[in-house]
């Protein structure tokens, strides 16, 4: 599942009411939370997570995450590695939804995730979520006090459909597109090909062993969204003594559509091709010759009026009441009211059809 929360998607952590001990920026860094004891700052030991003061008042602290790719959270993880003489006795997550950019004072309509739950020290602490609408923002909750090393929001991503109007890249990881299968990812998974963002290192792509048999390293991606792709782009970039020496992108669904025969890839490099075909496709198969690493994969293409259609029903069923009713506020009320409790539909409503 996709870490909704994750940097790695473009998630923040857009406040928190207190870190004088750690940074709240650290709760939703994909690396794994490491530790150094007897390391200082001017505020203290140094840790790799959010810690607040210790409380002398009342009350409790609490960090708000904007999700890099807003969805239905299916299980929250709080990792406390590390903190020890420091965790919080307990925690609750709630979450809301917004669109655009809300200050943390503009959100409202916060709803529990998970309800107020014990914490242990130095351990990771997953907790299922069943609530089924698409959310935006998640708050973590702390009593009274202390450090927490990671927030993990696991889910999966509901792109809002007004955003698939033009050509996207159809296999982004914030679009709902992974990895099903791969031959190997010795070094690096290949989930990373389809982040956002450029890799830093060589160690953020997907990265295979040295192959020593026959053949050849694959991996099979499913689409977030089905469309017809035009356009893909390979970034080598920082891959120089492992890059591998060609590709070959096959869809795999339907199956037997060559989208890019062989062709050379150079080290250290973003390329840019062309894609033959013109099937809508929902998974493809990047073959790699013959093994080495790739930084990101994107794939550009303008989804079918099917896929729309599901996507918009998809994103419209799941919108929490209060978000409903602000995406439709140009109706008047009676309408937003039928329109909300007719919920679930099979059919997207002329009004939400219209949303632009
Ligand atoms: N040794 C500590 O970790 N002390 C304090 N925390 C930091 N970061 O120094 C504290 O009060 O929890």
């Amino acid at each position: 599942m996709t870490d909704l929360a994750s940097a790695a998607l473009r998630g923040t952590v857009i406040a928190a009411n207190d870190d004088f001990f750690a940074a709240k920026e650290n709760l939703i860094e994909p690396a794994a939370p490491t530790h150094a004891a007897h390391t200082f700052d001017g505020h203290g030991q140094v840790y790799d997570g959010w810690e607040t003061r210790r409380r002398r008042t009342p009350g409790e602290d609490w960090a708000v995450v904007r999700l890099g790719a807003p969805g239905v959270v299916r299980t929250v993880v709080v990792d406390t590695a590390y903190f020890v003489g420091n965790y919080p006795p307990r925690c609750a997550v709630d979450a809301t939804a917004a669109d655009g950019y809300p200050t943390v004072d503009e959100l409202t309509d916060w709803v529990p995730l998970v309800a107020e739950t014990p914490l242990g020290g130095d351990a990771v602490h997953e907790f299922p979520v069943t609530d089924p609408h698409r959310y935006t923002h998640v708050r973590l909750r702390i009593r009274p006090d202390g450090g927490v090393a990671r927030l993990r929001v696991h889910g999966d991503p509901v792109p809002d459909p007004r955003d698939l109007a033009g050509p996207v890249d159809l296999v982004a990881a914030a679009l709902g597109g992974r990895a099903v299968a791969a031959s190997d990812g010795f070094f690096a998974p290949p989930d990373n090909l389809l982040l956002p963002d450029p890799g830093r290192t060589m160690g953020d792509g997907w990265e295979t062993a040295r192959r020593r048999t026959p053949g050849n390293e694959w991996v099979e991606l499913a689409l977030g969204v089905p469309g017809v792709p035009r356009v893909a782009e390979v970034d080598a970039r920082r891959f120089l003594g492992n890059a591998p020496g060609g590709i070959r992108l096959t869809a795999t669904d339907p199956a037997g559509v060559t989208l890019l025969a062989e062709t050379r890839l150079q080290p250290d490099t973003y390329h840019r091709f062309r894609l033959a075909g013109d099937r809508a496709v929902r998974r493809v198969r990047l073959d790699i010759l013959p093994d080495g690493g790739l930084g990101r994969l994107r794939l550009y293409g303008t989804p079918t009026a099917d896929a729309r259609t599901a996507a918009t029903l998809r994103w419209w069923n799941a919108l929490p009441a209060a978000h409903a009713d602000a995406v439709l506020a140009h109706h008047p009320a009676d309408v937003r009211q039928r329109l909300r409790a007719t919920r679930p539909h099979s059919v997207v409503p002329p009004e939400v059809a219209a949303l632009r």
